[in-house]
């Protein structure tokens, strides 16, 4: 299982979300941990002045801005998130991804977003290593190009690429509502088909695009459902269903118990 942490409410995760987690372990899942942190680096970029911008829900990224993103991603925010881990007795090891070549990647298009990458490859030994070790691998969204150098990828693209490497059978994407929202009411259950329906009424946008737009491309034959949760409580229900927002390939039905 992948779950993808936004930095819209790693700050204000909950003993109950972390309760869910350590459930999920207990169940017998492997969980990955891949996570963001779009505000703790917008902080960092405004104290030092430096500007940046979003070009298609991602941060146009110069050498200066990624200084701030490797630093903030990989330092502040992956250190904090193993510690409340840890705190929760979940043994837990952070990497970016460019430590053992863990997320290998390519620029996307220099000219428009500078060095942004998108994921290529996994390195998914790695990450058997530490599951088998006991470990849960705490991820940050950076990947590392063909010269060895670093690039920055949305978190919510890297999180569904790891899903789909490892062939995860569940991809749940944590933040800071409860779900997809059309008009404050939670959709619960939704398809690709009505999700671009969404994008294209304006109820789908800003941040839950890029996830939306992963959670779509990482379903697949042994991935059939996405979810959307909220992170300030517990995600699974008594019955072993999960809240929030579960995106199903178009032609499947029914929600799947944990
Ligand atoms: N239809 C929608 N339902 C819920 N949230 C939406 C919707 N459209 C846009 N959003 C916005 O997406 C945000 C979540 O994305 P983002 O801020 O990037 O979070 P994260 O840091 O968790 O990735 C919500 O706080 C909300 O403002
Ligand atoms: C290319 C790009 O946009 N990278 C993101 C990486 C962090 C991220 O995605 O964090 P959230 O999950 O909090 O949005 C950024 O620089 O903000």
């Amino acid at each position: 299982m992948v779950v993808k942490c936004g930095g819209s409410i790693i700050n204000q995760l909950t003993p109950n979300f972390f309760k869910s987690l350590q459930e999920l372990k207990n169940n017998g899942y492997d969980v990955v941990l891949v996570h963001g942190g779009g505000p703790d680096i917008q902080h960092v970029l405004s104290a030092l002045n430096i500007q940046s911008e979003f070009v298609n829900g991602m941060r146009k990224t110069s050498k200066e801005v990624l200084q701030v993103v490797q630093m903030v991603l990989s330092g502040k925010v992956n250190k904090n998130l193993v510690m409340m881990l840890q705190k929760e007795q979940i043994s837990s090891v952070g990497l970016s991804g460019c430590d053992g070549n863990l997320l290998e990647a390519k620029a996307i298009d220099v000219a428009s977003f500078g060095y942004v990458g998108e994921v290529t490859k996994v390195n998914q030994s790695l990450l058997k290593s530490l599951l088998d070790g006991g470990y849960m691998p705490v991820i940050s969204s950076l990947g590392i190009d063909p010269n060895g150098d670093c690039l920055n990828i949305n978190a919510d693209l890297a999180a569904g690429a790891v899903a789909k490497a490892l062939h995860a059978k569940q991809l749940l994407f944590v933040t800071d509502v409860p779900g997809i929202l059309n008009n404050d009411t939670l959709i619960q259950n939704t398809t690709p088909d009505e999700i671009n329906d969404l994008i294209d009424e304006g109820i789908i946008s800003g941040g839950m695009i890029p996830k939306v737009k992963a959670a779509l491309s990482a379903l697949s034959e042994t991935l059939h459902q996405v979810h959307i949760i909220s992170g300030t409580e517990s995600f699974v229900t008594d019955d072993g269903d999960v809240k929030g927002t579960s995106i199903t390939n178009n032609q499947m039905n029914g929600v799947m118990n944990l």
